[in-house]
């Protein structure tokens, strides 16, 4: 079933265009990343879709209802809000008891208890949110956008600024989700844990979806080929890859560094052997080539 439909989706603000045409398309039960560099309307996607902003051009369905009626179906998304909109005199448990009777969701004491357990807030219930940290804001804001118990779960950066036990404790909470059904957006600047935890990521850049798969769809990408790493002295650059490659007849490419790194684009295992040995015979001092799985760090520096 589809979730959420977007065709041709554009969003300007003043002269400049920030969404140039978004389409995509959400199933139920699955979780969506959405990555893109800084600046590339991550946010403004996410608010154009939740109301928050108001589309330029194009529409969106969700849950079937057409963007024209998004308050209808506004009861159904939960949406994690900006860590500056939280009420920062309120305690946590009285915060989330607060907003939760705006939607509806007037679950017991010890529910709401847990509900701040599941988001690593134990023991800070009584707390003001004016003396929580960065991190303890973010992980209420996730609080908030659980409640409701709503179809559609949608979280910026959900992860960020936390540290690595309470990011897992995010991610097993997304995949928990997920298993209870749930459709879940999120965005994250983090690539291993879009990798880890969607089941299909978009890329956003230049105003548009560049890429959309599976992570392992948008990591076999459309090219074949290995990606290797080479540790030499000196490092490779651009042109002398591009000398080799014309010398030795084989398709090599340079790819960038990382590192002590050179990163090299090759068409097939074949040429390994071709290209170390002219590697050495040229006098580079080799020292380490090795195969690597492209990462979808790659794959986004790529797009
Ligand atoms: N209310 C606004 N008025 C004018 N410009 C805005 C507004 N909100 C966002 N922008 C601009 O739109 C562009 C996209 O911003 P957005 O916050 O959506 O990016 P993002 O992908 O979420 O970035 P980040 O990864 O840094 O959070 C930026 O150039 C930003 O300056």
């Amino acid at each position: 079933m589809e979730i959420l439909k977007v065709n041709q989706l554009t969003k300007n603000y003043r002269n400049t265009q920030v969404l140039k045409g978004i389409n995509l398309t959400i199933h139920q039960g699955e979780v969506f990343g959405f990555v893109g560099h800084n600046g590339a309307g991550k946010s403004t996607f996410i608010h154009t879709l939740t109301g928050i902003s108001v589309k330029s051009s194009g529409s969106f369905d969700i849950l079937g209802v057409p963007d024209s009626q998004i308050d209808s179906v506004k009861k159904s998304m939960g949406v994690m809000p900006d860590i500056s909109n939280l009420y920062e005199n309120m305690r946590g448990i009285e915060f989330l008891r607060y907003m939760g009777g705006l939607v509806g969701d007037h679950r017991s004491k010890e529910d709401y208890e847990s509900l701040m357990k599941d988001v690593g807030l134990e023991g800070a219930e009584r707390k003001k949110i004016k003396a929580y940290s960065f991190g303890m804001k973010k992980k209420i804001s996730i609080a908030q956008a659980l409640l409701g118990d709503t179809e559609i779960i949608i979280l910026d950066e959900p992860t960020s600024g936390l540290d690595p036990e309470s990011a897992i404790k995010i991610r097993q909470l997304v995949t928990g989700l997920q298993e209870q059904g749930k459709t879940i957006l999120l965005t994250s600047h983090n690539l291993d844990e879009i990798d880890k935890i969607s089941d299909r990521v978009g890329i956003l850049s230049d105003g548009i979806i560049k890429k959309v798969g599976t992570p392992r769809q948008l990591k076999e990408g459309t090219e074949t080929g290995l990606t290797i790493f080479v540790r030499t002295k000196p490092m490779l650059h651009a042109d002398f890859v591009q000398e080799l490659a014309e010398k030795l007849e084989i398709d090599v490419s340079f790819l960038g560094t990382k590192k002590d790194y050179s990163m090299l684009h090759i068409a097939s295992d074949d040429d390994i052997p071709i290209l170390s040995k002219k590697l050495i015979d040229s006098g580079t001092r080799l020292y380490e080539m090795k195969v690597e799985q492209t990462s979808l760090e790659d794959v986004f520096m790529n797009t």
